[in-house]
């Protein structure tokens, strides 16, 4: 009895950690702004390689969101675990699903979730440290196909110019807060994160552009923009019903005046 209560307990607070999540990375991200000692590192999630498929293909009603996908959709880094127990192909299948979600994360595979802790300590994926790999992630990375159906993706657009921080602002509020971009049939584009690298006119340097759920924030990094380089802003968005064509034209009329575009 006492192992099923305990059983509970365990379950109890996984789902409120889940359901938390974003919440609880949202405390500690604004504490760190606030001078504490705690700060948020990344956020670190595991995958089951055995049972991970079958809980990011869970089908739930109309409208919610499949808690293992946003778990993977909110991470900096997955580790998928017990990498023993399935053939390579199944693995091959996990990682392909894992990283159609979230075309940013960093991915290790365990046995027994052993890991160097280099490798998950000091991600600063939250800080404008994070500016230069951020750079070098999004320049390669592409806008993944939603490969589980329904499923959360990530889109990514690039567009060239200075914008002022106050459009970008803009239009950050209308996708997290106020909800009003919409996809082909309606439905509003569900940003679970966000990240990019942006020129904000008059600032030397990349400004690095973080969200989680509604929460976002704006920060000067320690890359500046060269003499010669083409000024651009790149922006990486997962979530749900994201469409990237609409998004961009979105973008691209709130926060770019015409004349800006080069
Ligand atoms: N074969 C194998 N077993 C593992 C590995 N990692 C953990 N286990 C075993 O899996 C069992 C369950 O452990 P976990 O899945 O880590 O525990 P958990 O996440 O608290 O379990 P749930 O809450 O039920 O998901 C334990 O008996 C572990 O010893 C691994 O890499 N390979």
């Amino acid at each position: 009895e006492r192992s099923f209560k305990y059983r509970i307990l365990v379950s109890v607070l996984q789902l409120n950690l889940l359901y938390f999540l974003g919440a609880v990375a949202s405390v500690f991200w604004v504490d760190s702004e606030l001078g504490s000692d705690i700060y948020l590192d990344g956020i670190v999630s595991v995958v089951d390689a055995k049972h991970g498929l079958q809980h990011l293909t869970e089908e739930k009603p109309e409208g919610l969101v499949n808690e293992a996908s946003r778990q993977v959709a909110l991470a900096d880094l997955i580790i998928i675990n017990k990498t023993d127990l399935v053939s390579g192909e199944e693995l091959n299948k996990v990682r392909t699903s894992v990283r159609s979600i979230n075309g940013l994360v960093k991915i290790l595979e365990t046995q027994r979730s052993r890991v160097d802790l280099s490798n998950v300590l000091d991600l600063h994926a939250f800080d404008s440290l994070s500016g230069i790999s951020l750079q070098k992630k999004i320049e390669n990375m592409k806008t993944t196909h939603a490969h589980l159906d329904k499923g959360i993706m990530t889109v990514t657009f690039e567009v060239l110019g200075n914008i002022k921080e106050e459009n970008l602002n803009l239009f950050i509020q209308n996708l997290l807060w106020e909800k009003n971009v919409k996809d082909k049939t309606g439905r509003t584009m569900d940003v679970i994160r966000l990240k990019g690298l942006v020129s904000i006119q008059g600032k030397s340097h990349q400004v690095i552009v973080q969200g989680v759920h509604e929460l976002y924030d704006l920060e000067e990094t320690a890359v500046a923009w060269k003499e010669d380089e083409k000024r651009t802003n790149r922006l990486v968005l997962i979530g749900r019903n994201l469409d990237k064509e609409i998004i961009k034209e979105v973008f691209i009329e709130t926060v770019t005046e015409k004349h800006e575009i080069s």
